[in-house]
Parts: structure tokens; C-alpha cells; sequence
């Protein structure tokens, strides 16, 4: 799913408008109907006594009146509290002139706020995509009111204070939704850990927005759920060899970090690799035979780091740094990798301490070979650029360090953003909270130099099956560990199941 700017959000609006043949008030008719049946079918699960609805002089009010409407109408018991403000929007005007007289419509005034039972709901329409200012005066007070309620707090479109996607001065008042609907395509805002406590949980319902205005519509952000990955993997041909698939090599491990290797190399494996040899210290060769029989073990001279590089000439594909460690001649080796993977435009996939020694070696960040393929978490991405101000910056400093060095990197969190050579950003809508766990980005390394390997995916559609790949398996896993009792290995099992579900 494409994600728009509030501005071409808008612009959609008045295409819709257009190519539908309707009026606008209309198609607030649709966004508000969606909101009320998703509300109803809520509150047939949660018994409230009444729903408290706080309107805004926009549309995003003139929703709320319309909800407020249709929730009377089936028998709801429903409040609305208005904004005062100098202007109203056209369709907020004939939505209050629709509001039936039953409902009772009071103007809110300063410091004699309605108490709030906790039982009751509050429906947040108050201000949506149009907000162009920090919230202020009587409307931040009004904020503050509702965050100080006990009471649920449903937001239509968008928490009331939030922009859609643009950072607020911090401090600023903004409502803290429980759950945010919003309208056919999800906002920048909601994927951000900075806004995850005020948007809360959200989904977004469909209105029949011009599919046209957005198939041509220009965006930099995209959301990536199954819909998006549908052809992307390729079944695998009945006829296939090995040799169809690729032959990897993973360097990885040191003393003690063994398990980050065969973790990897077993997600590797999992996702489908044809052939793959394990690069690990001396130390790591019985661990690794024993524990996956599957890969081939090319040991290192070295007893506790890697030390040499091996021949390249047999591989589709190159993995480093699970466990790797950061011991001076290593960084030797992946200087040479750089060189030699940039010489035979072999696939790379740097992760943990190769990216932490490119960190302290920032010099061989120009010498990363065309479409590598990096995944830091935060932490890692800053020791590669800078400290972000805030989430919105860090995303920049994505875009900046991809199109600098030609690369695509892999910013893990909770809606994991892959940042493409060419400036886009991809979320990963996949995974659950249970994945922070140790090894689990190594299990994404082995499956992201899987596909990698795989001679029929390009660059970009490798790194998002395998980044939706990863979180998929973990949810899967999660359906029978618990999110709690969740560990990498768990997810590893999934990938198969994980992938089978997105072949084409
Ligand atoms: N596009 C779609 O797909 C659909 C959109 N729909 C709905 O429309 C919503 C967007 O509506 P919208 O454009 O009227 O903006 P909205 O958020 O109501 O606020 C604008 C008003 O607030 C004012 N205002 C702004 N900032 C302020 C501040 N800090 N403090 C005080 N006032 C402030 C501003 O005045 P001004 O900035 O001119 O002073 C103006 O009066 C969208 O979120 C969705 O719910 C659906 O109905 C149909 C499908
Ligand atoms: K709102």
C-alpha cells in the first residue's frame, strides 16, 4: 500500500469526488459509516453506557457528527461536544444540521469540561489530517481532559494534535488514542515508536478512494503487507537443482558466539538456499557439523575469529557478521569482501559487527558494493551516520545514507523500514514484540542471504519477502510459544510455513 502525505491525502479526497460523481459530504458519509460499524461491532464486544463524541470545526468533526448521527440511530446513547471556533468547514455545517435534535450538542467552554465514566467511550474527531499548528488553548485543554479521563479513547483518522507525517515540537498536546481508524491507506505517523503510545493500535477501513489517483499518485513511503508481496516469490521450478537456488557463504561467529552462526545458517537453510558454507573461527566447527548437518563447514585458521577470506569464486551470495566479533584482522577480512564482492558484483549482506566495524572504519562505508545489503538496528544505524533528533529524522537519515551509497538497509524495529538506493521507504507491516530476542536478527540475516542467493529475485524484492518472511514466522511461532516464550530458533522453524504462504 502506497502511503500519502495529508496533501495528497486531500488531493485523493477530491479525486474520488470527482471520478465517483459525488458530493463531498458523501464520501464523509462513507469514512463515517465504516467508523460507526467498526465502533458497533467494538461495542457489541465491550458493553459502554454511553459514547462521548469531541468535534473539531473540520471534516474531521463533520465525521464525528455524522458517526454521532448514525450510532443514535441505532439506538446508542451519544454525546457530542463541539469545539467553538470562528469557521466551519461546508460538510461539518450540513452534518450538524443532520444531527437529530434527540442528541444533545454542547458547545465546550474552559475548566467546565463533561466528567467521563470510565465505562463510557470517547470518540476523538476533533481534529484529522488538516491540522496545520500545534494544538493550543482551548483545544489543548481539551486534550489534556480527555487524557486525564479514565474512558477509552477511539480516534477517527488521527489522534486530535498529531500531524500526519510531520514530527510535533515535543511537549505538544496530542490525544492518546487506545485505537486510531483511519481511512483506506495508513499514515507515516502510525508507524513511528515516538507516536506508538498515542495512536495505539490501528487499522485502516476501506472508503473507495480513486484507485486511479493513487496508482499514479508519486510517494517516497509504502506499506508493505501480503497484498503488496503478491508475486513476488517465484514457486520453486519443478525441474530445480541445488544449483538453481544459489550457493551461500556466511561468515560468521567468534569464541563464545557459535550460536549466532548456526542460527543463521539454519535460517538460511530454512529459506530455501541451494548450497551453503559456513565460514566460522576453528572453535566453531564440531558446534556447527553437529548442529546443522546441512551447511558445509569452512573453517578459519583461527582458533576464536575470523582471520582469512575465503576463495569467492563459487558463490551467488555473501552473508557477514552474525557473531563475527570485532578483533582487528576481521576487519581485514570484510575490507577485502568489499573489494572482492564490488570486483564479481557478488551479493552482500552485512549485519551486527560487520556493521559495527563499519562504524568505527566509516572509510569503507565508499567502498560498499552497489546494492548491498545492510541491517542495523537503531543503535547499529546510528554508529553508521548520526544521533536522529526524533523519528521522522531517522528515516531521513535512511533515505540520505541509501541513495549515498547505493545500498538497501534494513532499520529493524517494530515496523521495520527498508531503505532503497533509489530514496523509497518500505514498512514492513509483519512480527510482534516477542522478536526482541537474542538471535533473532541473525535468523533474518540467514534468510535474507537466502534469497539473495536465489538468481530470481531482485535485490529489493529479496530484502521484502524476507524482512515480512522473518516477522511472519515469528508471529506464526508466537500463535504457539507466546510472545514471551519466544526465541529464535522458534522463529527459524516458521520460514518454511512463513514462505510457503507468499509463493505465487
Ligand atoms: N481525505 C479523505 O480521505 C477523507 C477525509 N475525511 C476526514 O476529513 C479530515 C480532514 O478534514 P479537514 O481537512 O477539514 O481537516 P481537520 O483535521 O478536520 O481540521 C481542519 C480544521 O481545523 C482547523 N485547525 C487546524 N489546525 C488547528 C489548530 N492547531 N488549532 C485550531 N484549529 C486548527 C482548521 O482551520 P485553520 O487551519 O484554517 O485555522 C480547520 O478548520 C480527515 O482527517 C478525515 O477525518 C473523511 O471525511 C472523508 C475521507
Ligand atoms: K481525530
Amino acid at each position: 500500500m502506497k502511503i500519502l502525505s495529508a496533501e495528497q491525502t486531500r488531493a485523493a479526497d477530491q479525486a474520488t469526488i470527482q471520478a465517483a460523481n459525488i458530493r463531498s459530504d458523501q464520501l464523509m458519509e462513507r469514512a463515517a459509516t465504516a467508523f460507526s460499524e467498526w465502533l458497533i461491532n467494538h461495542l457489541s464486544q465491550n458493553a459502554a453506557s454511553e459514547v462521548h463524541l469531541f468535534c473539531g470545526p473540520g471534516n474531521n468533526g463533520g465525521d464525528g457528527l455524522a458517526v454521532a448521527r448514525q450510532l443514535h440511530l441505532s439506538g446508542y446513547a451519544v454525546h457530542v461536544w463541539l469545539l467553538p471556533a470562528a469557521t466551519h468547514s461546508p460538510d461539518f455545517i450540513i452534518n450538524r444540521q443532520r444531527l437529530p435534535t434527540a442528541v444533545p450538542c454542547v458547545e465546550l467552554v474552559s475548566k467546565k469540561f463533561p466528567t467521563l465514566a470510565p465505562r463510557s467511550i470517547i470518540v476523538d474527531a476533533l481534529f484529522g489530517t488538516g491540522l496545520s499548528r500545534p494544538l493550543e488553548g482551548l483545544a489543548a485543554e481539551v486534550v489534556q481532559h480527555l487524557n486525564s479521563s479514565e474512558t477509552a479513547v477511539f480516534a477517527i483518522d488521527l489522534p486530535s494534535g498529531l500531524f500526519a507525517d510531520a514530527p510535533q515540537p515535543p511537549d505538544s498536546p496530542v490525544v492518546r488514542a487506545q485505537h486510531t481508524v483511519g481511512f483506506e491507506l495508513p499514515k507515516l505517523a502510525y508507524l513511528l515508536p515516538q507516536n506508538a503510545q498515542l495512536v495505539g493500535t490501528w487499522e485502516v477501513l476501506p472508503i473507495g478512494l480513486n484507485k486511479e489517483f493513487i496508482h499514479n499518485a508519486p510517494v517516497e513511503n509504502y506499506f508493505v503487507d501480503t497484498n503488496f508481496l503478491v508475486g513476488r516469490l517465484p514457486k520453486r521450478p519443478k525441474f530445480a537443482h541445488k544449483g538453481t537456488f544459489g550457493h551461500a557463504l556466511l561468515l560468521a561467529g567468534s569464541f563464545g558466539k557459535i550460536g549466532a552462526a548456526v542460527l543463521a545458517a539454519r535460517a538460511c537453510l530454512h529459506g530455501g538456499v541451494g548450497l551453503l558454507t559456513v565460514r566460522t573461527p576453528a572453535v566453531g566447527y564440531i558446534i556447527l557439523q553437529t548442529a546443522v548437518p546441512e551447511a558445509m563447514a569452512l573453517t578459519d585458521p583461527a582458533s576464536d575469529f575470523i582471520t582469512e577470506l575465503p576463495d569467492l569464486k563459487s558463490y551467488a551470495a555473501v552473508g557477514i557478521g552474525p557473531g563475527l566479533g570485532q578483533d582487528p584482522a576481521t576487519v581485514e577480512v570484510l575490507r577485502q569482501l568489499l573489494q572482492q564482492a564490488h570486483e564479481a558484483s557478488l551479493p552482500l549482506i552485512l549485519d551486527a559487527d560487520a556493521l559495527n566495524l563499519l562504524g568505527t572504519h566509516r572509510e569503507l562505508l565508499d567502498q560498499l558494493p552497489p546494492n548491498t545489503l545492510l541491517t542495523p538496528h537503531p543503535k547499529e544505524f546510528e554508529r553508521l551516520t548520526e544521533r536522529a533528533h526524533n523519528d521522522y529524522h531517522r528515516l531521513e537519515l535512511l533515505r540520505a545514507f541509501c541513495r549515498r551509497h547505493t545500498c538497501y538497509c534494513v532499520l529493524k524495529g517494530a515496523y521495520t523500514a527498508l531503505g532503497t538506493p533509489e530514496g523509497l521507504l518500505y514498512f514492513n507491516s509483519t512480527g510482534n514484540p516477542g522478536m526482541g530476542t537474542g538471535g533473532s536478527g541473525d535468523v533474518l540475516t540467514g534468510l535474507l542471504l537466502a534469497l539473495r542467493a536465489d538468481q530470481r529475485l531482485s535485490p529489493l524484492d529479496a530484502a521484502l519477502l524476507g524482512i515480512f518472511a522473518h516477522g511472519h514466522a515469528g508471529d506464526l511461532a508466537a500463535q504457539q510459544t507466546g510472545e514471551a516464550g519466544l526465541i529464535a530458533s522458534d522463529i527459524v522453524r516458521f520460514i518454511g510455513p512463513a514462505l510457503a504462504g507468499l509463493e505465487r
